[in-house]
């Protein structure tokens, strides 16, 4: 609603529910489309430097050292200050987006590193598209509660976000939803089909079989006329899992839980919600930042809170290791499920024996902030926090892949002979790394960001599901662009380019050689263009909509570098450039 006002105060045609929304990646160096949009308007460009070059028969195209020349002029000369050519290189830009595309509702603004963008990408996909969510859940006593909450808690969290407005609140509201959702009688049969389906791992032995399986084992022992030890034995753990099965078939949620663990990344801060003993770890500037605390039942506030709904800590020895349990069996104090805990019915959630009910710590993001890791016992028990933070640095640094990463990461977890390590790498493990560009650190896109925060527009850290929207701003690349797109600007370019969003592109279309076009076929090919100061030579190998911007250039620098420029018609900020054969 702001950037509409804005866009209504500089006195272009309003559009009914137009919406314009930045984003800049973590270390984003701002969009000046998109932070023009979100500030203050300019309601001074009828003072504006008029153009008094007359058309021109051939506009001057500059080569790239000749761009670069002219903006550091422009810096020094008329004074500029680099803020205030954005804002009026942004105003020509969103005059550019309005007159191309009069009946646009929504804009995703790619942002790239230097001034032609902020180093970042527009995601506008969903509700809360502004924030990435990455969850951990590690089952116990079977795998149907975790998937559950895998299914469930992302949507039931942005049902809880938008109803409250406060990301807080509704992380912390989403962990004991899902034991309401698990008690209800409706969940039981989903909640059923997750222990034997493939994609949630499943692996239980169906009712039928296990019954055939036991009544093949009595009729073995009847023929044989006697039954071994460990025959008895085997029978004997058949049926109680069979007991096991029937009883939870009634209660699905009263013997199976999990631990999890949900971090949320913010355009400013790092939230993570924890109930169990999975684990959430940021590295910032090579140390390891807890995100999350443990929920062993040993813990002091865990063990008075067990003990004051009835229950008991018990420790149990096994080798050289101790691990402490609730009423002798859960090895955790807090958790998804378990329903047989939480059943005192003058508790609430909170106060019950074993609760999930999350705890939450929140760090400001950083620009020294590098990567988060969330993960669940199976590696915590085997690694420290600083020992995974430099596992994962150190091969991040030599330009490792992230999949070969977590691959190496996992298999040092895991050890050759359990026996010997007790169980230890034994355990299942699920890693999740997210590594994230870090926020910008210069102040004047620290301040661009925060205004475009201030003002509500989204600055995001991914690229959207691109549906939805109908032009993509290109403001990633400008005249200071090199060689071939590096990560992760390559994959984003692609995405754009494969997708079937308009495109209009700022200054240069990115991917392209300032001066001799899209040389690698890999560049992007918009569908408009708007050039700053005076087009850039690679304009004359572009063929869609070219509009100019940038009245603020002093007739001073035009004269020094003999520029052409066609005129500026009446107040406006933007000039198109119709005839082709001119460039
Ligand atoms: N008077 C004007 O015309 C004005 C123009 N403005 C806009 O500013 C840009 C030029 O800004 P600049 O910061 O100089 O350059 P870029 O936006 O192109 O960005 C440079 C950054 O991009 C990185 N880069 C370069 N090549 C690659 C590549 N192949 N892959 C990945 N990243 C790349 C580069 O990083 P390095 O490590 O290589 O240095 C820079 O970080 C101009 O085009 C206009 O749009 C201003 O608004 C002011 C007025």
């Amino acid at each position: 609603m702001r950037a509409l006002q804005a866009w209504r105060a500089l006195g272009l045609r309003p559009r009914r529910g137009l919406r314009i929304f930045a984003a800049l990646a973590m270390c984003s160096l701002g969009s000046r489309a998109a932070i023009h949009l979100a500030r203050r308007p300019l309601l001074t460009f009828a003072a504006a430097p008029t153009q008094a070059t007359p058309a021109p028969s051939q506009i001057t195209l500059l080569g790239q050292e000749e761009a670069i020349a002219i903006d550091e002029e422009l810096m020094s000369t008329p004074g500029f200050s680099v803020d205030q050519l954005m804002e009026l290189a942004g105003l020509s830009v969103a005059s550019a987006v309005v007159e191309a595309y009069p009946d646009l509702r929504r804009v995703l603004i790619l942002c790239g590193p230097g001034n032609n963008g902020g180093d970042g990408l527009v995601d506008l996909g969903g509700p809360l598209p502004h924030v990435g969510m990455y969850g951990v859940f590690d089952g116990h006593g079977g795998r149907e509660v975790a998937a559950f909450c895998q299914q469930h808690m992302p949507q039931e969290f942005l049902s809880l976000a938008r109803h409250s407005q406060d990301i807080f609140a509704a992380l912390r509201a989403a962990f004991p939803r899902m034991d309401d959702m698990l008690r209800a009688r409706e969940y039981h049969e989903e909640l059923l089909s997750y222990r034997n389906s493939r994609e949630s791992g499943g692996s239980e032995v169906p009712v039928e079989d296990l019954q055939n399986s036991i009544k093949d084992d009595m009729a073995e022992a009847r023929n044989r006329g006697a039954l071994s030890k460990e025959g008895a034995e085997h029978i004997l753990m058949k049926m109680m899992m069979l007991q096991r099965m029937s009883a939870s078939a009634s209660d699905p949620a009263n013997s199976v839980g999990c631990a999890a663990v949900v971090v949320l990344i913010t355009p400013s801060n790092i939230i993570c919600a924890n109930a169990g003993d999975s684990r959430a770890v940021l590295c910032r500037g090579g140390r390891p930042v807890a995100l999350s605390i443990d929920h062993k039942p040993n813990l002091d506030s865990e063990s008075r809170r067990i003990e004051a709904a009835g229950g008991t800590v018990q420790a149990v020895r096994r080798g050289t290791f101790t691990t402490y349990r609730v009423n002798g069996n859960l090895s955790l104090s807090r958790a998804i499920g378990d329903l047989q805990y939480k059943s005192q019915p003058n508790l609430p959630p909170e106060r019950q024996m074993v609760t999930s009910v999350p705890e939450i710590i929140q760090h400001p993001r950083h620009s020294d902030d590098e990567f988060v890791v969330v993960a669940c016992d199976g590696i915590w028990d085997v690694k420290t926090s600083s020992e995974v933070c430099n596992f994962i640095r150190r091969r991040l640094m030599r330009q490792m892949p992230l999949q070969m990463v977590m691959e190496q990461l996992l298999d040092s977890c895991c050890t050759g002979d359990p026996k010997r390590s007790m169980g230890l790498g034994a355990d299942n493990m699920t890693l999740i790394v997210v590594v994230y560009p870090k926020r910008p650190d210069k102040q004047l896109f620290v301040n661009l960001v925060t205004q475009c925060e201030q003002l509500k527009i989204p600055v995001l850290s991914e690229l959207p599901d691109l549906q939805g929207f109908e032009v993509a701003l290109d403001a990633v690349f400008g005249f200071s662009f090199k060689g071939t797109p590096r990560p992760p600007f390559a994959e984003m370019l692609k995405a754009i380019q494969i997708s079937s969003l308009k495109v209009m592109s700022v200054d240069i279309p990115s991917g392209w050689d300032v001066e001799k076009g899209d040389t690698t076929g890999d560049g992007l090919q918009p569908d408009a263009l708007i050039s700053l100061t005076a087009p850039k030579k690679a304009a004359a190998h572009f063929n869609g909509r070219h509009f100019l911007g940038g009245r603020f250039v002093p007739p001073g620098i035009v004269e020094k570098y003999k520029l052409r420029l066609p005129a500026y018609p009446g107040v406006s900020q933007i000039v198109e450039l119709l005839d082709k054969s001119e460039l």
